[in-house]
This record gives C-alpha cells, sequence and structure tokens, in this order.
C-alpha cells in the first residue's frame, strides 16, 4: 500500500490538540500523508509561532485529490473548518463546540466514503461540548453513534519494556463499558455485553492487527473477583457464563481473574489483551505504564480511529507552547498506519 491517508482532528482548540496535532503530522510525514481537520487560521497562527519549518495548505475536497495524487509532502493539507469564537489558549469556549463536532463528522464522512484510510483524533473538551448544547461522552460513543453501529469498544495500548528479559511488549487493555457513572457500571455488564465485546475484540486483533488466535483475560467486576460470592456475585452470574459461552466458540478467552494481581506478567505474557469492566480499573494501570506513548484505539468501528491517551492539558496550553508531549499522538498516527496496512492487505486478500 502507497501511504495511508491519515486524517487528524485537531480536538479542542484552546488545549494542546492543535499543537500535538501538527507537530504528529510534521513528524510523521515520512509514512503516511496527513490531513489535518482544524480551523486554517488559528492552525497557520500556531505553526507560525513554532519555528519549526512546519508549512501548511488549505485543502477543498478537489485539492485533497489531487494532493493525494501528486502525493505532495512540502506542506500538511488542512481541511478548514472555521472556529465561531477567538481562541484563547487554556480558556474554553462553548461557541467552538459545534465546530469541534464539524471537525469529527468531516472526518468520519471522509473515512467512510474510503478518502481517509484512518482517522487520528486529538483531545476534545467533553464538559464544553455539553455547555454547548451538545450531548456528548467520548469520541469512542460519539463515533459508533455516527457510523450506526450498535455497540464498539475502548482499547487502550502502548508498548511496555518486559519485567523478564530484553525488549518490550504491547500491553493492550479493552473496556467493558466505557464512559459510565460508577453507580451505573453493574447493571451495564450482562451475558450480551461480554458475548458482544470480547466477539468484537477477537475479531479486530485478528483483522486489524493481524493477531491470529488473540488470548483475551477477563477481570472480574468486584474485589477479589468476588470472593466466591462473598463481595458480590456478578461474576458468579454473568462473567463466568458468558466466558464459558464463548469458550465453546473457540475463542481463547479465560477469566474472571482479579484486576488488582492480573497485571503482572505471570499472566500477561499469556495475553494479547486484557478486558476490564470499567474506565478506572483498567486504564490507570495502562496510563501509569505507557503514558505519553498510549494509544487510544475504537475496535468495532467500519473504519479505523486512533487517538491519543490524554486530555486536553488546559493547564500546560495556557503556558505556551512547546510544553506538551506529542509522543502519544505519533504513536496514535503510526498505529493508526499499522491498521490501515493490515486492513488493505486483508481487503486483496478477499478481492475487494
Ligand atoms: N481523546 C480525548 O478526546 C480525551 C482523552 C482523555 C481526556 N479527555 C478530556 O480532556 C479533558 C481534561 O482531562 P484531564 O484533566 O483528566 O486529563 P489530561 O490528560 O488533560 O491532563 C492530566 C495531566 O496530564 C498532563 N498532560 C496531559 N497530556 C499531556 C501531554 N501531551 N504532555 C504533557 N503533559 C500532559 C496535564 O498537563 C495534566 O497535568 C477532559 O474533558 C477529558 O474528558 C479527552
Ligand atoms: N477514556 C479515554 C481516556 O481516558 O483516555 C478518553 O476519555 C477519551 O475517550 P474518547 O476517545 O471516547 O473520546
Amino acid at each position: 500500500m502507497s501511504k495511508p491517508v491519515i486524517a487528524i482532528t485537531t480536538g479542542e482548540p484552546a488545549g494542546i490538540g492543535p499543537e500535538i496535532s501538527l507537530r504528529g503530522a510534521h513528524c510523521c510525514r515520512d509514512i503516511v500523508f496527513p490531513v489535518l481537520i482544524g480551523d486554517y487560521a488559528w492552525l497557520k497562527q500556531l505553526a507560525g509561532k513554532m519555528d519549526s519549518g512546519i508549512k501548511l495548505q488549505k485543502l477543498d475536497s478537489a485539492r485533497l485529490h489531487e494532493a493525494i495524487e501528486k502525493k505532495e509532502t512540502a506542506s500538511i493539507g488542512v481541511i478548514d473548518s472555521p472556529l465561531q469564537a477567538p481562541v484563547i489558549a487554556g480558556q474554553l469556549d462553548p461557541r467552538n463546540g459545534q465546530s469541534v463536532l464539524a471537525f469529527m463528522d468531516i472526518a468520519i464522512a471522509g473515512a467512510m466514503n474510503r478518502q481517509f484510510d484512518a482517522v487520528v483524533t486529538a483531545p476534545v473538551q467533553k464538559s464544553t461540548l455539553n455547555d454547548a448544547g451538545i450531548a456528548f461522552t467520548g469520541h469512542t460513543e460519539y463515533f459508533a453513534e455516527k457510523t450506526e453501529t450498535k455497540r464498539v469498544v475502548m482499547m487502550l495500548a502502548g508498548s511496555v519494556r518486559k519485567l523478564a528479559g530484553d525488549g518490550h511488549v504491547m500491553l493492550r487493555v479493552a473496556l467493558a463499558t466505557t464512559h459510565l457513572p460508577l453507580k451505573n457500571v453493574h447493571k451495564a455488564i450482562s451475558i450480551d455485553c461480554l458475548l458482544e465485546t470480547v466477539s468484537i475484540i477477537n475479531r479486530d486483533l485478528k483483522n486489524r492487527f493481524g493477531i491470529v488466535s488473540p488470548r483475551i483475560l477477563v477481570t472480574g467486576l468486584n474485589p477479589h473477583a468476588g470472593e466466591n460470592g462473598y463481595l458480590g456475585d456478578e461474576e458468579i452470574r454473568i462473567i463466568t457464563p458468558a466466558i464459558r459461552q464463548m469458550q465453546e466458540t473457540g475463542i481463547r478467552v479465560s477469566g474472571p481473574f482479579p484486576a488488582d494481581t492480573l497485571f503482572q506478567p505471570r499472566y500477561l505474557e499469556h495475553a494479547d489483551c486484557v478486558l476490564a469492566m470499567y474506565h478506572d480499573q483498567g486504564l490507570p494501570v495502562l496510563k501509569y505504564a505507557t503514558f505519553g506513548h498510549g494509544v487510544n484505539i475504537t475496535l468495532g468501528l467500519p473504519l479505523i480511529r486512533t487517538s491519543v491517551d490524554h486530555g486536553t492539558a488546559l493547564d500546560i496550553a495556557s503556558r505556551g507552547l512547546g510544553m506538551a508531549n506529542h509522543g502519544s499522538m505519533v504513536e496514535a498516527i503510526h498505529i493508526a498506519a499499522e491498521m490501515a496496512a493490515v486492513s488493505s492487505q486483508n481487503r486483496r486478500q478477499n478481492g475487494k
């Protein structure tokens, strides 16, 4: 495959999203054809202050096609989606909420019609979108809704140094529930939820990552995986029966394991992915081990979407350019490119 075309939504304009998008696109030009989606004037102003040699060009759809065909790399293409209010770094303005949402809509539409091979998203401020009157819990749920996908799975991944022996391994942590208040988590964990979630993980690890026979470890929900029912019974009523059913279909899944002791080499060396039951059960472990180069991937979508492992970091955005680490953005672009290559190879093999 020639260089994949990667759309990068630049996220909350007052946060670090625009800066890390510019730097990430610039760093990865040798392996991908990046297309930024955001406010051209704001991005140009930031690029001008960065002293990094980043050149931008505005692309409409005709110019985009031509730039891709000619493989133009001297400047980074930007699809201009103007903001409604002036930006002050570090200060949120709900008047820009609809524009931030429009960045995602442009990226989703372009990926669905195969103009883009993948979408990488910079962070948005979920609360500001809600302040703008948009019911928004996360990109994960929004991409699912816009692509009419019934269930998707949030998975974060990052390379970690092996505790025994040399080299690195990929730690992948997927979640059975996404952005849900803790008080609602137990109601969302059902046999159907787990069957669908594990089957999406199994399918996408094969089709999007080229892992032939994925091994998935499942955590319990309660302390010590319920302590034989004395500390909660979801493991007995729901998680264990779901795992048995999936094992009968040939999926290499096991558990439920107590979440507090599962994340050790003895278990992880036999796993391609850990499925945790909720956001703050799985992600602190992953982020502790990989913050700064971890990647958020939405499984189950009809398109490829990756993202950074961090938020808008308004505190450092307000202090000026050059404070933000763009390592996670670079990794998100790399993983999107690798996934696009695997998908393209699968399509060729299937004659599509
Ligand atoms: N992909 C996304 O859209 C995404 C992901 C996570 C959080 N968020 C949103 O971001 C907002 C802020 O969330 P938060 O404060 O919990 O987390 P945050 O990641 O924005 O910040 C947490 C801490 O990490 C630091 N940090 C984050 N990214 C950094 C980087 N690239 N380089 C250096 N330091 C960095 C920040 O300065 C801060 O001290 C929330 O609205 C949240 O929902 C969005
Ligand atoms: N749960 C993600 C994290 O902690 O990194 C983050 O909120 C982003 O979620 P979306 O990709 O759904 O916006």
